[in-house]
């Protein structure tokens, strides 16, 4: 007789985050398994259906057909600073387990230029002179406000490394591009965009920034940074160890890898899913796909009013 094993039923989790990021003070999802493995459906809140049907995409390739072969066996990857005063800042890189490049977050609402200068003193102290440092400003700034604020920010950090996100629009990413000295990033402008190429036909990015989940996939990533043509920098939606190992896949199989990626936000969360996360050593995160831990699904089990609402969305979004 055929042992016919019936498909394991989807995890929902809630973990939380040691400092307020994005708005959240904690993140959830839905973890689900299939013949390949396990995969992360955790589009944030503001996706709405059809845009984080890429989202899904990304987690059936995780369970279903797992990824392409690794072309290196470590990441290097930033510490990302949330938008807190610089002494926090500075411990949060001198905790970072060796990363040598920082990304600030800037432009957070109720904030001034002074407290964004004195983050970046900070994160360039602890760095060192060696060490790279960009910002992500999440589209907040018109034109002439990032253009006088890149300015300060630049002298701030000692030398930025580039500016994620200045602006919201691709011609805003091309005209601060023309007007200062600090490369830019498009991230917003590739991962929430129709078309993605938009950015390269503008000539409105130096760097693309590319999240598995919001492009639907490894393979996707893949095949958009053929197109794009320019250094790739892969960075994580907030997922738990288990979403991050799809980004340290993706950074894993690109051909060329020149800049530190966004795959260090374990270190954001207070707890994970699985035994050992994905954290960097000496600055950079092995590859590898750890598995969730049972006593740990368990523990970080969303209540039930969440797990309702993912399961909805889990529906509408595979219908
Ligand atoms: O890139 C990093 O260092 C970490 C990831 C990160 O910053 C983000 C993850 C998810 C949502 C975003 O608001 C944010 C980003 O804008 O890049
Ligand atoms: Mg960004």
């Amino acid at each position: 007789m055929a042992l016919v094993t019936a498909p394991a039923p989807p995890r929902v989790y809630r973990v939380g985050l040691r400092t307020r990021f994005r708005g959240l003070t904690s993140r959830d999802g839905v973890l689900v398994r299939g013949d390949a493995g396990w995969g992360e459906f955790s589009p944030f809140w503001d996706y709405d259906v059809a845009e984080s049907r890429a989202w899904w995409r990304a987690a059936r390739e995780a369970a279903e057909e797992g990824w392409p072969a690794p072309v290196r066996d470590a990441v290097p990857v930033n510490v990302t600073v949330p938008a807190v005063d610089g002494v926090t800042a500075r411990g949060i890189v001198e905790r970072s387990a060796g990363c040598r490049t920082a990304k600030v977050k800037v432009a957070e609402p109720g904030q001034t230029v002074d407290d964004e200068v004195e983050r970046l003193e900070a994160v360039r102290d602890a760095l060192g002179p060696g060490g790279r440092v960009r910002v992500d400003a999440n589209g907040a700034w018109d034109v002439d406000t990032a253009v006088a604020r890149l300015a300060a920010l630049d002298r701030a950090a000692g030398g930025l490394e580039y500016v994620e996100q200045p602006c919201r629009t691709v011609a805003e990413l091309a005209e601060v591009r023309r007007r200062t000295v600090v490369p830019v990033a498009a991230d917003e402008s590739i991962r929430r965009a129709e078309d993605p190429l938009e950015v390269v036909r503008a000539a409105a990015a130096d760097v693309v920034v590319l999240k598995v989940q919001p492009l639907g996939g490894v393979r996707a990533c893949l095949r958009l940074a053929e197109q794009v043509g320019l250094p790739v920098v892969v960075s994580s939606a907030l997922e738990t160890s288990v979403g991050l190992a799809a980004g340290v896949a993706l950074a894993a199989a690109l051909p060329d890898l020149h800049h530190a990626c966004g795959l260090a936000t374990a270190q954001l969360l207070t707890d994970d899913v699985v035994a050992e996360p994905l954290l960097p050593v000496d600055g950079a995160i092995a590859v590898r796909r750890p598995e969730p831990d049972d006593a740990l699904l368990a523990a970080h089990a969303a209540d039930d009013d969440l797990t309702t609402r993912w399961l909805a969305r889990l529906d509408a979004v595979r219908a």
